[in-house]
């Protein structure tokens, strides 16, 4: 893990200070997960590579279903992705399905992402009432734990303050949290399209953008001033537009969204208006579920600097040999950077 950056744990681009009540850890100097994301994002692009051991890739790659064939399939993802993506997503199910030995396998991938500088997110998609939570937010997101991992996907069905403890702790830790709004999956809609004007949605999507509020006045100066062009995305000379270069430059709040790449209909029919919207987007459906670049592009091309895209099936069935998955990821990021920064 990128630990650069003598801020206080958890500080954003302006000041921010913990919770109050939420449980004081051991402090480590980290710089806010919204700064190292965007550093990882102007260096890698907007792809992040998910890791999901499923049975059927297992058994594509030649491996076997054990605990053994888990840990050699998630440490060539490892392998293959480190310095070619922005960020990591173990999916915590197909782990656990091991039990305590996935376990310990998703602790060593967690490990050495860390050790490879690699952002994670763990996508367990934990809720729970309030003090329930805290022992999640403590597994996920603490500095002591052996499962800490960069961030964390939170479903906030229970009601958003049910995830204040991770949201503070998370602050606290300078790590981060993408909290469910908008799922790629079809079924969603019956609890997430739900009010109208007002729906769910837009209320999860309202509290997000009030966690991250400290940054949106840095947002603001820093397109009304201009900035330093991204050379690793436009290199020098490049006609590019300029909202998009401040875009892909403007800070992000370290606590973030999911919203599918599937969803285009829901945002306009919910009237969902992201211009605005100060925190990344994890938007899995790209690959596998049938949205590509283009389409990810057209669903955020009010937000396109904040998107982060999954793709977890859609590389991984190019492994098991490592060079060949690289080039899929590395195939996928460029894609990714051409549809979404133009
Ligand atoms: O709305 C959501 C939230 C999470 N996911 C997760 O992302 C990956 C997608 O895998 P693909 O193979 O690229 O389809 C998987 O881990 C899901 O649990 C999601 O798909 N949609």
């Amino acid at each position: 893990m990128a630990e650069q950056g003598t801020q206080r744990a958890g500080d954003d681009a302006a000041a921010s200070s913990p919770a109050a009540g939420a449980p004081q850890r051991s402090g480590v100097t980290r710089e806010a997960f919204g700064a190292r994301l965007r550093r990882a994002m102007v260096e890698h692009g907007p792809l992040c590579v998910g890791i999901d051991p499923h049975p059927g890739l297992l058994d594509a790659w030649g491996l076997p279903h054990t605990v053994a064939g888990l840990e050699k399939f998630s440490l060539t993802v490892v392998e293959a992705a480190a310095g070619h993506a922005a960020t990591l997503k173990p999916q915590v199910a197909l782990y656990e399905a091991f039990g305590s030995a996935g376990l310990a396998v998703l602790e060593r991938v967690l490990r050495d992402c860390r050790e490879a500088g690699v952002l994670t997110i763990a996508d367990a998609k934990r809720g729970d009432i309030g003090s329930t939570m805290a022992a999640y937010a403590t597994a996920w997101l603490s500095d002591d734990s052996p499962l800490a991992a960069d961030s964390v996907t939170l479903s906030p069905y229970l009601g958003f303050e049910s995830l204040r403890p991770a949201l503070d702790l998370a602050r606290q830790t300078g790590r981060g949290t993408f909290v469910l709004a908008l799922t790629s999956n079809p079924e969603g809609a019956s609890v997430q399209h739900v009010g109208g004007d007002e729906s769910v949605a837009k209320t999860i999507l309202r509290a997000v953008q009030e966690e991250n509020r400290h940054v949106t006045a840095a947002t603001r100066e820093n397109t009304e001033t201009g900035i330093t062009q991204n050379t690793a995305i436009n290199p020098p000379g490049t006609n590019c537009d300029r909202i998009v270069i401040n875009r892909i430059n403007a800070p992000l709040g370290s606590c973030g969204v999911v919203i599918g790449a599937t969803v285009s209909a829901a945002l306009s029919d919910l009237r969902i208006d992201l211009r605005n919207f100060n925190g990344p987007i994890l938007s899995p459906g790209y690959g596998a579920q049938g949205a590509d670049a283009n389409a990810v592009a057209g669903v955020f091309d009010q937000v396109s600097g904040n998107v982060l895209a999954n793709s977890s099936r859609g590389v991984l069935r190019h492994g098991p040999d490592l060079s060949a998955l690289r080039s899929a990821i590395q195939r996928s990021g460029d894609e990714l950077n051409t549809a979404l920064y133009g």
